[in-house]
């Protein structure tokens, strides 16, 4: 047997060279005058799932965006894999709000729009539809108008229809926030499916827990600086930053 066969799916993704580290290179963003963004070095595994952590304002969502290339830095560089993503970003990456967007039309149509417009042959469309909306346990709901679905069920529809394009990165903005522990459990479920099938993922979270279950990665940010990057394990026994230790323990940090 081939040694990587072996291996975890994912693992065997990074022996094979398929999973790509995403990394940032000095990058900064002031607007009116103030620094929001100021990270000199970054760099993420390509196969973990990596959680963003911080206390509120400190540019988690920011530097999620400018990762994802939604927003411009005004100086440094975003590298997937070593090289810049260029433009067929939008086929390779996925990306999750905290409010669902959805198109004004079914479930089903929902995934099969993104599916066309990413540039999935006609012939596989109807299938990976029917399979991402499978993996959500929305097949009920194929018909449903998108906002007639709860909440949980709109997010788990936003979640399907992004990896049902199997994108190389995908990056989610507090997709949980306003969701009851059930339908929690369904989204990060689906996410660790997507880890097991090589997906890097990037996850904005203020739920520790949520980080523990589904993180092997932590970044810590700031006042828009990086303080720490840990394995989720040193993190959440021995985080090194003071503001780490009061974000853990729930203390105002100041
Ligand atoms: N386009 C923008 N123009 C001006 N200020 C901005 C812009 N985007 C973000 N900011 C500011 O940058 C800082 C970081 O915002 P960001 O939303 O990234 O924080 P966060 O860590 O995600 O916060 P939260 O946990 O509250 O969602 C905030 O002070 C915010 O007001």
């Amino acid at each position: 047997m081939h040694e990587a066969a072996a291996l975890p799916v994912s693992r065997r993704a990074e022996a094979e060279g398929a999973v790509r580290p995403l990394e940032g290179l000095g990058l900064r963003v002031e607007r009116a005058g103030r620094v929001l963004l100021d990270i000199p070095e970054l760099r993420m595994s390509g196969s973990e799932i990596t959680a963003l952590m911080g206390f509120n304002g400190s540019g988690k969502s920011l530097l999620l965006r400018v990762l994802a290339g939604l927003v411009q830095p005004d100086a440094g560089t975003v590298l997937w894999a070593g090289r810049p993503p260029g433009r067929e970003r939008a086929r390779r990456l996925g990306f999750v709000f905290q409010k669902p967007v959805l198109l004004r039309r079914s479930a089903a149509a929902n995934i099969r729009y993104a599916l066309k417009v990413a540039g999935f042959p006609r012939a596989e469309i109807a299938g990976r539809t029917e399979a991402a909306l499978a993996s959500a346990g929305l097949q009920g709901l194929a018909g449903s108008p998108a906002r007639v679905l709860s909440g949980g069920e709109q997010q788990r529809l936003a979640v399907a229809r992004a990896l049902a394009l199997e994108p190389e990165v995908l990056f989610l903005d507090e997709p949980t926030a306003s969701l009851d522990p059930g339908s929690t459990l369904a989204i990060e479920a689906l996410v660790a499916g997507a880890r097991g099938r090589g997906t890097k993922i990037v996850l904005v979270t203020h739920d520790a827990g949520q980080a523990r279950r589904l993180a092997q990665e932590i970044l810590f940010l700031q006042q828009g600086r990086l303080v720490e990057r840990a394995s989720a394990g040193q993190f959440f026994t021995g985080p090194q930053s003071e503001a780490a230790r009061a974000f853990l323990e729930g203390r105002i940090h100041i």
